[in-house]
C-alpha cells in the first residue's frame, strides 16, 4: 500500500532594498547558479521549489521575487496577498540596507496577516556575507535581539554567490509556516481532527539560526 501523500503549497515573498540579492537567491536555491550580473527586476518575477519534506510530504514553495525598487508602492498590498511567510533581505555591504528592514517589515505587517491575524513568519537574510565585510551581523547575540523584538523567526548570514545556508534558512521558514498552519487549522476547526497534519517542533529565533 502507497503511504499517504501531503502536499502544501505556500506562497513566500523574497522582499529587501534594490540589489541585495533576491534574485540571486531565487536563482540559488531554484536552479542552482549564480550570475553576477545585474539586472533589476521590474514588478514581480517567480519561481517555483518543490521540497520533499519527509517521506510523506511534498512542500511546494511559491517564491515572489519582489523588486527593490517597488518599495512600499501601492502595489505591494496585492503582492503580498495570501502568502504564508517571507524573507526579508539586505546586503552586509551596505548598511543602509539593513536599516530598510525595520520599514519592509512593518509594510508587511500593515499589509498582510494570516487569517487569524497573526503576523505571517518571516526570515531575516543577511545576504552578501562571501564579501567579508560584515561589520552589522559580527555580533550575533545583537542579531537575534533585533529579530526577537521585530518579530522575525529567525535570521541567517547567506551567500547566493557562494550557496551559504540558503536551503537552512527555507527550511527554517517552512517549519514555521507549518506550524502556523496547524494553529490555523485548530482554531478554525477544534473539534475535527487533521490526519493530514503532522505538528512539526517550533524552532526558537537562536537555535533556528545556528542549526
Ligand atoms: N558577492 C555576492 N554578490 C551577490 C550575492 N547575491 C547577489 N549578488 C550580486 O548583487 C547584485 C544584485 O543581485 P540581484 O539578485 O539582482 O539583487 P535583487 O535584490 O534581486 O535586485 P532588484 O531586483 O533590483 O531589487 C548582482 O550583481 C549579483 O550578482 C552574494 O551572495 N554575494
Amino acid at each position: 500500500m502507497q503511504a499517504a501523500h501531503k502536499e502544501h503549497l505556500y506562497k513566500l515573498l523574497v522582499i529587501g532594498d534594490l540589489g541585495v540579492g533576491k534574485t540571486s537567491i531565487i536563482k540559488r536555491y531554484v536552479h542552482q547558479n549564480f550570475s553576477s550580473h545585474y539586472r533589476a527586476t521590474i514588478g514581480v518575477d517567480f519561481a517555483l521549489k518543490v521540497l520533499h519534506w519527509d517521506p510523506e510530504t511534498v512542500v511546494r514553495l511559491q517564491l515572489w521575487d519582489i523588486a527593490g525598487q517597488e518599495r512600499f508602492g501601492n502595489m505591494t498590498r496585492v503582492y503580498y496577498r495570501e502568502a504564508m511567510g517571507a524573507f526579508i533581505v539586505f546586503d552586509v555591504t551596505r548598511p543602509a540596507t539593513f536599516e530598510a528592514v525595520t520599514k519592509w517589515k512593518n509594510d508587511l505587517d500593515s499589509k498582510l496577516s494570516l487569517p487569524n491575524g497573526k503576523p505571517v513568519s518571516v526570515v531575516l537574510l543577511a545576504n552578501k556575507c562571501d564579501q567579508g565585510k560584515d561589520v552589522l551581523t559580527n555580533n550575533g547575540l545583537k542579531m537575534d535581539q533585533f529579530c526577537k523584538e521585530h518579530g522575525f523567526v529567525g535570521w541567517f548570514e547567506t551567500s547566493a554567490k557562494e550557496n551559504i545556508n540558503i536551503d537552512e534558512a527555507s527550511r527554517c521558514l517552512v517549519k514555521h509556516i507549518l506550524a502556523n498552519e496547524c494553529d490555523l487549522m485548530e482554531s478554525i476547526e477544534p473539534d475535527v481532527v487533521k490526519p493530514h497534519l503532522t505538528s512539526p517542533k517550533i524552532v526558537s529565533c537562536s537555535s533556528c539560526a545556528k542549526s
